[in-house]
């Protein structure tokens, strides 16, 4: 699926549209320290959960930033690394459609064209409904994710997703009862806190009382 043939590093450019390094400084109870910190996008992320086949949509993509982490914590070198041993589908997580704010339009409009365009549903902006923000990465980045809740059926599929431009993206669908074991017992899919956030919630308040 990650279809991942080879893999090598470099430095970051000073124009990087997506993560800008900076060195924060400041005086806390009079001693001067610092932080090193990323500007990143906020973002949107949104649970989906289709009621004709009563599923849970998430999204599977090779993520690089999880492959450098596995690889490094086993001692690996990602530099040219040998994708034998470390196959790129370690680096594959399993997530809630999310993207980037990084266009001129409501959060509300960005998270309706990230599901359409990652899991192929075509729903009006009104049907996406705002659930809660936070702050991810409180260490390095702190950027904002609002995340949604939308419901769809089938008659609102109109493509396979999959993303825009270069993205590989898979669409994965879980029963109820999979998406619970997921949060009840851990999982090795390399999900992210948001995604287990965004079941737990659904899970406690919309999920059909048993
Ligand atoms: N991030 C990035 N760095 C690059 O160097 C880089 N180079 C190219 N790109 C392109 O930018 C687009 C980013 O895709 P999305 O808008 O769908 O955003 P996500 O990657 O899904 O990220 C969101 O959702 C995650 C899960 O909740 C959260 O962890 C993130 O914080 C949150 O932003 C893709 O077309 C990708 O090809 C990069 N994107
Ligand atoms: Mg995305």
């Amino acid at each position: 699926m990650e279809q991942i043939t080879k893999v090598w590093l470099g430095p970051l450019p000073a124009d990087s549209p997506y993560v800008k390094p900076f060195r924060f400084y400041y005086v806390q109870n009079g001693k001067e320290k610092n932080w090193d910190l990323l500007k990143v996008h906020d973002s949107v992320s949104i649970v989906l959960y289709n009621t004709t086949r009563q599923k849970l949509i998430f999204v599977k993509q090779f993520r690089p930033a999880v492959f450098h982490g596995i690889v490094t914590t086993d001692g690996g070198n990602v530099d040219n690394v040998d994708l034998k041993k470390y196959p790129p589908s370690l680096g594959c997580t399993m997530e809630l459609c999310a993207g980037i704010v990084d266009k001129d339009k409501s959060w509300n409009d960005i998270a309706r064209e990230e599901v359409l365009e990652e899991c192929g549903y075509d729903v009006p902006v009104e049907r996406v409904e705002e659930v809660m923000t936070y702050r991810s990465g409180v260490g390095s980045q702190g950027s904002k994710q609002k995340m949604y809740y939308c419901e769809v059926t089938d008659a609102d599929k109109s493509t396979s997703g999959g993303g825009v431009d270069d993205e590989l993206i898979e669409v994965v669908e879980l029963s109820i009862e999979e998406a619970r074991k997921m949060v009840q017992q851990g999982s090795d899919n390399n999900s992210p806190p948001s995604c287990l956030l965004g079941v737990m919630w659904f899970l406690m308040n919309k999920a059909p009382k048993q």
